[in-house]
């Protein structure tokens, strides 16, 4: 094992090798060369017909602190860097331009979230950060929205912290899951951290430290206006339902009987019958409150069985994004700066065709219909392209080119926005409540065929003829020099 060092840089949250590309870059001198990447995904998480993008804000404080430390100066002299390649990291920080999408919009596969245009060792080193921010918050952005779908106009609380993996994640999670339409948050470091508004009852350990439950009960409202009673630790309808009752109706006014929570059995038949007992005793506003496991689907269940639930905690299965634990977004670069200052279109080929890269230093557009107000697709298109301007505008799968159509009456939004220019941050940050009433504003635009959770309708995202062409021109040119090569 090597030596241990203080952690006082974000620098090195970075795979090595970034760095030893980075030293064949500055070793090479062309460590400078301008170069263009992309980040997106190629497979829509969950099966979902959209996703959320979130971790800009994260992105960009990461990037306002890139700056090598003395400690990770020794540290890479002690890996064995060249002294000289040190030296030139010690100053090094980030010039480059971002564009990218705002936070909340939405995404979806095959297009840009993101581009980053830096010199070439900039690009790479910052790599993985990125990626690493971007694919976690908006897995969990998406995967709180498709909860919140199920969950409607109730309440949706976080309540994952203690099962997500490790503590940013919890934060940070806590964040993404506001902006894919969370109301609040258990985490009380989210809650202080994002200006996320923080809720909790109270756990099992209370009553099992009181041992008798009514005693646990009167003591929390002994010293807490707002309560809500956890039944299930013994009986639910025996003995946790009937203590809450008795514990409102002592206290009066004195507390403010929020309502009780139900953490396990039968959710349907436990909040049924326990609203029926709440109503009875004259607290029709008590308010049901469940956790344990749940996720949309088996929201959707207890909702289908009639649960009477006003209020959904949900912890494990979103904050790990259980179903599918990772988004798969990569960093891939479209162009750079040739030996003669000119931009060079650059492509990763596949032997599959959706894997082929897409070249050049392009634009995203919602083609948004004028008529319906819908979202007709999103459209990729080469930077000079002004598909606002055109009176019909041509849209085909890039894959299966025969599927296809026009569109008129149309807007055509660019979805990427300029966060960095030239190292300098030029995008103002906005509040997370503006960021999560923006993704809600964004579901707006899509047919609800695209937004049901099981098989959802595919979005279209379309390459403009001459993004389309360049790419098929370029294929063919890699093509062609392998065969010259070959001889
Ligand atoms: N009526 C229901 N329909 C469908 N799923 C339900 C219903 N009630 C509860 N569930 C879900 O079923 C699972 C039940 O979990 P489990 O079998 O561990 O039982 P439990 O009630 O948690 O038991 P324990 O007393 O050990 O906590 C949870 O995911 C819960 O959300
Ligand atoms: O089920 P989740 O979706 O992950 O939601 C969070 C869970 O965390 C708590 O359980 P835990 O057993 O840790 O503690 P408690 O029940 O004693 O509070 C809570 O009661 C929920 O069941
Ligand atoms: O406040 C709660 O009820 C809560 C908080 C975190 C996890 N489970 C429950």
């Amino acid at each position: 094992m090597n030596q241990v060092y203080r952690d006082d840089s974000v620098a090195l949250h970075t795979d090595r090798y970034q760095l030893n590309m980075g030293e064949v870059y500055w070793a090479d001198n062309v460590h400078n060369r301008r170069a263009v990447f992309e980040v997106f995904f190629r497979k829509m998480p969950f099966g979902n017909g959209y996703a959320i993008f979130a971790g800009l804000e994260r992105v960009v404080r990461y990037l306002q602190q890139f700056r090598f430390s003395d400690t990770d100066l020794a540290y890479l002299e002690e890996e064995g860097y060249n002294e000289d390649y040190l030296d030139f990291l010690r100053t090094l920080r980030f010039t480059g331009t971002i564009r990218s999408m705002r936070e909340g919009e939405l995404a979806f596969a095959g297009e840009p979230l993101m581009r980053i245009e830096a010199p070439l060792i900039q690009c790479q080193l910052i790599e993985t950060a990125i990626l690493n921010i971007v694919n976690y918050q908006t897995l969990i952005a998406t995967k709180a929205s498709r909860i919140k779908h199920m969950i409607g106009s109730d309440t949706a609380l976080e309540f994952g912290t203690r099962r997500a993996q490790e503590m940013d994640a919890a934060v940070w999670g806590a964040r993404a899951a506001v902006i894919g339409g969370f109301d609040g948050t258990a985490n009380v470091r989210a809650g202080k951290m994002f200006g996320i508004p923080i809720a909790g009852t109270h756990a099992h350990a209370m009553v099992q430290a009181y041992r008798d439950e009514y005693e646990a009960f009167r003591k929390y409202a002994g010293t807490h206006k707002n309560c809500v009673f956890l039944v299930d630790t013994y009986d639910t309808l025996r003995s946790g339902v009937p203590n809450a009752i008795r514990v409102a109706r002592e206290f009066g006014d004195r507390i403010n009987f929020v309502g009780i929570r139900l953490d396990s059995g039968d959710l349907a038949y436990l909040s049924k019958k326990a609203r029926e007992m709440l109503d009875e005793a004259g607290f029709p506003n008590a308010k049901i409150i469940a956790s344990n496991d749940l996720d949309e689907h088996t929201i959707l269940n207890l909702k289908a069985q009639g649960a009477k639930i006003d209020v959904w905690g949900i912890g494990t299965r979103l904050i790990t994004a259980w179903d599918q634990p990772a988004l798969g977004a990569v960093y891939k670069m479209v162009a750079i700066e040739d030996e003669n200052g000119r931009m060079a279109d650059t492509i990763k080929i596949s032997s599959n065709p959706e894997k082929i890269t897409t070249p050049g230093l392009k634009k995203v557009y919602r083609i948004i219909n004028r008529r319906s107000g819908k979202a007709e697709g999103d459209y990729i298109a080469l930077e000079h392209e002004k598909p606002q301007d055109e009176e019909r505008l041509k849209m085909f799968h890039p894959v299966h080119t025969h599927i296809m159509k026009f569109v008129t009456n149309f807007e055509a939004r660019e979805l990427h926005h300029t966060i960095f220019e030239d190292g300098k941050l030029v995008y103002e940050l906005p509040p997370l409540d503006e960021i999560r009433r923006f993704a809600a504003d964004n579901l707006e635009l899509l047919w609800d065929e695209y937004k049901r959770t099981l098989n959802p309708a595919e979005y279209p995202v379309d390459l403009s003829q001459a993004c389309w062409d360049n790419k098929m021109a370029i294929i063919r040119k890699v093509r062609e020099d392998i065969e010259q090569k070959r001889g």
